[in-house]
């Protein structure tokens, strides 16, 4: 067994008043490439409309909720009504779940078609997902990168999110951090992201 492919490799990242620990490789190459493919074309994928200073422009990414419960989750003036988990988010849930140790209720995902789709900068701070809350962003597909930004403190960090990587961001990280997914130029391939939350 090649230690350095394994599922549990850990990486911590710095991240002084928060706390993220990076998996490159949660998932090995044949699985993350078969529900890469799964997750494409069986999701119910839907660009929304964002307003941004009054005016109204299509998010630069599709996405989609999905839970185990109805609860809606609002961001940027969007709510999202949630479709029930299927069988393979079930499935990269309890895998999730084994290494957090957190009951996830639902899942975000986020569909970036190319290097003009994006994510600008903002912390997962909304109210129904508590005080200091756990998020578990697994990657699927093309190679993007991801920063961080302290809210308060010249403080910067960035990782380059792998297919079949997980990044996990706990406790202060919200409160103290914005994160973005910038857009890039090179890039042509899609991504997939699947963001694990508790929205009780
Ligand atoms: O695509 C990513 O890695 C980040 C997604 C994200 O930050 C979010 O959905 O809140
Ligand atoms: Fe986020």
């Amino acid at each position: 067994m090649d230690l350095f492919t394994h599922q549990n490799q850990h990486i911590p990242i710095t991240l002084p008043d928060g706390e993220a620990h990076y998996y490159p490789s949660f998932f090995d190459k044949n699985e993350a490439d078969s529900l890469f493919e799964i997750l494409s074309s069986s999701i119910q994928w839907q660009q929304d409309d964002i307003k941004v200073f009054g005016k109204v422009y299509p998010q630069p990414r599709l996405t989609a909720l999905y839970a185990n419960n109805n609860n809606t989750y609002s961001y940027s003036n969007i709510t999202m009504q949630p479709y029930q988990f299927t069988n393979e988010l079930l499935i990269i849930k309890k895998k999730v779940e084994q290494i957090t140790s957190e009951h996830f209720t639902t899942c975000l995902l986020n569909l970036y078609r190319d290097g003009q789709d994006s994510n600008g900068w903002h912390s997962d701070n909304e109210k129904e997902l508590g005080k200091e809350p756990t998020i578990a962003s697994v990657s699927f597909g093309e190679e993007r990168w991801f920063h961080f930004k302290h809210k308060t403190k010249d403080l910067k960090q960035k990782l380059l999110l792998q297919h079949g990587s997980l990044l996990i961001m706990k406790g202060k990280t919200q409160e103290n951090w914005l994160h973005q997914l910038p857009k890039s130029k090179k890039i042509q391939k899609p991504r997939i992201n699947l963001t694990f939350r508790i929205i009780k």
